[in-house]
């Protein structure tokens, strides 16, 4: 077993058929797999997982996870000038490189890098992705890609959070009032009044001034997330009819979770220019009671 100790707080194990990191410091737990760089889990001390994952999910080498935090780049949703290339950009369900960058009894810091061939299906470009995960009192994932071509680019990216809830009617986001919702599902774009729920399929794009949101009763302490970088959000739930189409996913799950993206999408799309990089960081934070 001692091969698998990466350092004082993290050890590599598997999960079915994917390697994942176990981070378990002072503050928090966690589990990553590396197959995506993909966060499915993260339990501050005494408390309960923030993170909804699937209890359907297999965890199969290739396959995108359902639940965690999918990291979508360089693309979010379809890729609009390659159809044939797939949803959520390239990076879902391939192996990234890693280590262990700093590790203490409060914090523990791993980033994971990917660099694109420049030939790629949906991105012609050379660039790399690095996601710093930081796992302690609060979870911190911090997107950087950078240009290393010669031609400038734009991208369009997701840390596509499920959040995990006891039962999703009672569930409110508070924060978005105001802010400029895209509703994929009428095309039709409106302001936010109070707060948001979910009493319905929600599948959007909330254009917005980067602020933090809070998510509330969700039958355990509450979320704070904020942003860097990002303008928008994007927020989902499945509900009763999508969920019976959905790969790994158990039809009534939707009353357990729901996503809010730290995004850039839509008109908060970046460009990043050769030699540049562009950040884009999530924190969240869970109240004690
Ligand atoms: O099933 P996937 O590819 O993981 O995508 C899930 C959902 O992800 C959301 O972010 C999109 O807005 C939805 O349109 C999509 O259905």
């Amino acid at each position: 077993m001692t091969e698998n100790i990466m350092s004082e707080n993290v050890v590599l194990d598997t999960l079915n058929e994917l390697p994942v990191l176990r981070i378990d410091n002072q503050y928090a737990t966690a589990t990553i797999a590396v197959q995506g760089a993909h966060l499915i889990e993260y339990t501050p001390l005494n408390q309960d997982n923030v993170i909804f994952v699937s209890q359907e999910e297999n965890f199969a080498k290739g396959k995108a996870i359902r639940g965690g935090v999918p990291v979508c780049w360089p693309w979010f949703g379809p890729n609009t000038k390659e159809p044939d290339a797939p949803a959520h950009g390239l990076v879902r369900a391939l192996d990234w490189e890693y280590e262990v960058v700093s590790d203490t009894a409060e914090r523990t810091d791993i980033r994971f890098s990917y660099t694109t061939t420049g030939d790629q299906l949906g991105f012609a470009y050379k660039a790399t992705c690095e996601l710093l995960i930081s796992i302690g009192e609060t979870l911190v994932m911090s997107l950087t890609t950078t240009n290393n071509d010669d031609k400038p680019f734009e991208i369009s990216q997701a840390l596509h959070t499920y959040f995990s809830c006891a039962n999703i009617d009672d569930v409110r986001i508070q924060g978005l009032e105001d802010a400029r919702f895209l509703n994929r599902l009428e095309d039709k774009a409106y302001d936010l009044k109070g707060e948001f729920c979910f009493d319905q399929e929600v599948d959007g794009v909330v254009l917005d001034k980067g602020e933090p949101v809070k998510l509330v009763n969700l039958g355990k302490e509450a979320v704070t997330m904020t942003r860097r970088g990002s303008n928008s959000m994007v927020l989902w739930n499945p509900w009763i009819e999508k969920s019976k189409s959905l790969s790994n996913f158990n039809d009534l799950e939707y009353t357990k979770m729901f996503c809010v993206e730290t995004t850039n999408t839509s008109e908060d799309s970046r460009l990043v220019k050769p030699g540049n990089s562009h950040v884009m960081c999530m924190e969240i934070s869970t109240e004690t009671a």
